[in-house]
C-alpha cells in the first residue's frame, strides 16, 4: 500500500528528467525541464496548447530524443536500446492508436500477445474495468472518442504496469466517464502503488486527482505545487456586504483589517486573520451597527491561479 509508504521518509523517484530540452529546427519546444516523480504519485502536468506537454511526454517515453538532458525510468537511463524499461510502463500519447478494422476484443487480444501476456483472462478483466465489455465486438475505428480513449487506457493497463504515462487521458470522455477514469487512476495509485504522470487541459480534474501539479508554459516548467499545499497557495478573500459598505470598511480599517471595495461594491479583504475567523468580523460589524448581509470566503481555483501566473509570464522554477 502506497499510503503507508507515503508516511515513510523517502519515496523512490521512478520518472525523472534531468534538464531536458527539445529543439525543432531552431524552435525550442521544451527548455530545461527537470521532473522527479515519486512512486505512487499522480503528477498532473498542465499547460496551454503548444506549451510542451506532449513533447516532454514523448521524450520520457523514448519516442523522441532530447536535444539536451536525460530521462530515467526507475533509475535506468532511457536509450534506444534499453527495451526492458518499457515492461513496467503503460502509456497513451494523444489519440491512442488501434487497428480500426478490428474489434475492441481483437485489438486488446493483439496487444496482449505483443506484450507476451499468457493470462487470457486479462482482456475481459480490463474491458470490464474500463466499461468496454458491451463494445467488445465493435470495430475500434467506429468507437466514439471517449470509448477510443478507454480502449487506449485498457491497452496501457493490460500488463499491469507500475508506471502510467498518459497524455490527456480524459480527452473526449463525458462527465461520468471522467469520474470513472479518475476513480480508476486513484485506485491504481493509492491502492496498487502505480505511479502516474498525466497531462490534462481539465484543470479542475487535475486539482481533484493529482498529488503534485506541474505547470509548463512556453516549454518551461514554471511551477510545481504539492496538492496538499494547493489551498495555501491559492489566494483567498473574505467578501462582505452590509447596508453601508463605506462606513463598514472604515470600521474594519480602524480595527486593523485592510480591506477594499471591489467592482461590485462589496467589501473584500485578504487579511488572513479575517479569513480564518469570519465570525469575529461578523461580531465586530454587528457591534458597530453594520450587520453583514453576506459573508463568504472565496478561494481562487486552480484555473484562475494558472491563468494568473501565465499572465504574469510565469515564475521560473529553474
Ligand atoms: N515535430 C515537430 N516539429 C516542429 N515543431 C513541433 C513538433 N512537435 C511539436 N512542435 C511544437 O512544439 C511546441 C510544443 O508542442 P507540444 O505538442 O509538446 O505541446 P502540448 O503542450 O502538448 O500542446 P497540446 O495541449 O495542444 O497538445 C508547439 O509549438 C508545437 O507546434
Amino acid at each position: 500500500m502506497v499510503l503507508s509508504k507515503r508516511r515513510g521518509s523517502k519515496l523512490r523517484t521512478v520518472i525523472k528528467s534531468n534538464r531536458i530540452s527539445k529543439n525543432y529546427k531552431g524552435f525550442q519546444a521544451v527548455k530545461d525541464v527537470s521532473l522527479n516523480i515519486c512512486e505512487g504519485e499522480i503528477y498532473g502536468f498542465i499547460g496551454l496548447n503548444g506549451s510542451g506537454k506532449t513533447t516532454t511526454i514523448r521524450m520520457l517515453l523514448g519516442m523522441i530524443k532530447p536535444t539536451e538532458g536525460t530521462c530515467y525510468i526507475k533509475g535506468k537511463k532511457i536509450t534506444s536500446t534499453n527495451h526492458r524499461i518499457w515492461r513496467s510502463v503503460g502509456h497513451i500519447v494523444e489519440t491512442p492508436p488501434c487497428y480500426p478494422e478490428l474489434t475492441v476484443l481483437e485489438n486488446l487480444t493483439i496487444f496482449r500477445r505483443i506484450r507476451l501476456i499468457s493470462d487470457t483472462d486479462i482482456v475481459p478483466k480490463v474491458m470490464e474495468q474500463l466499461h468496454l465489455t458491451r463494445y467488445a465486438q465493435k470495430k475500434a475505428g467506429t468507437l466514439s472518442l471517449g470509448n477510443a480513449q478507454r480502449l487506449g487506457i485498457a491497452k496501457a493497463l493490460l500488463h499491469s504496469p507500475e508506471i502510467l504515462i498518459l497524455d490527456e487521458p480524459m480527452n473526449g470522455l463525458d462527465p461520468s466517464g471522467i469520474v470513472e477514469i479518475r476513480k480508476l487512476l486513484q485506485d491504481l495509485a493509492f491502492n496498487r502503488g502505480v505511479t502516474i504522470l498525466m497531462s490534462s487541459h481539465l484543470l479542475s480534474e487535475v486539482a481533484k486527482i493529482a498529488t503534485k501539479i506541474g505547470i509548463i508554459h512556453n516549454g518551461r516548467l514554471i511551477q510545481e505545487i504539492e496538492s496538499i499545499k494547493l489551498s495555501d497557495l491559492l489566494n483567498q478573500q473574505l467578501v462582505i456586504d452590509t447596508r453601508n459598505n463605506q462606513s463598514a470598511i472604515s470600521q474594519l480599517t480602524t480595527a486593523g483589517y485592510i480591506s477594499k471595495i471591489n467592482n461590485k461594491g462589496l467589501i473584500e479583504t485578504t487579511d488572513r486573520r479575517a479569513i480564518q475567523d469570519p465570525d469575529k468580523i461578523s461580531r465586530l460589524l454587528v457591534y458597530k451597527g453594520f450587520p453583514p448581509t453576506k459573508l463568504t470566503v472565496k478561494e481562487e481555483n486552480l484555473e484562475s491561479h494558472f491563468l494568473n501566473i501565465i499572465e504574469r509570464g510565469g515564475e521560473t522554477l529553474q
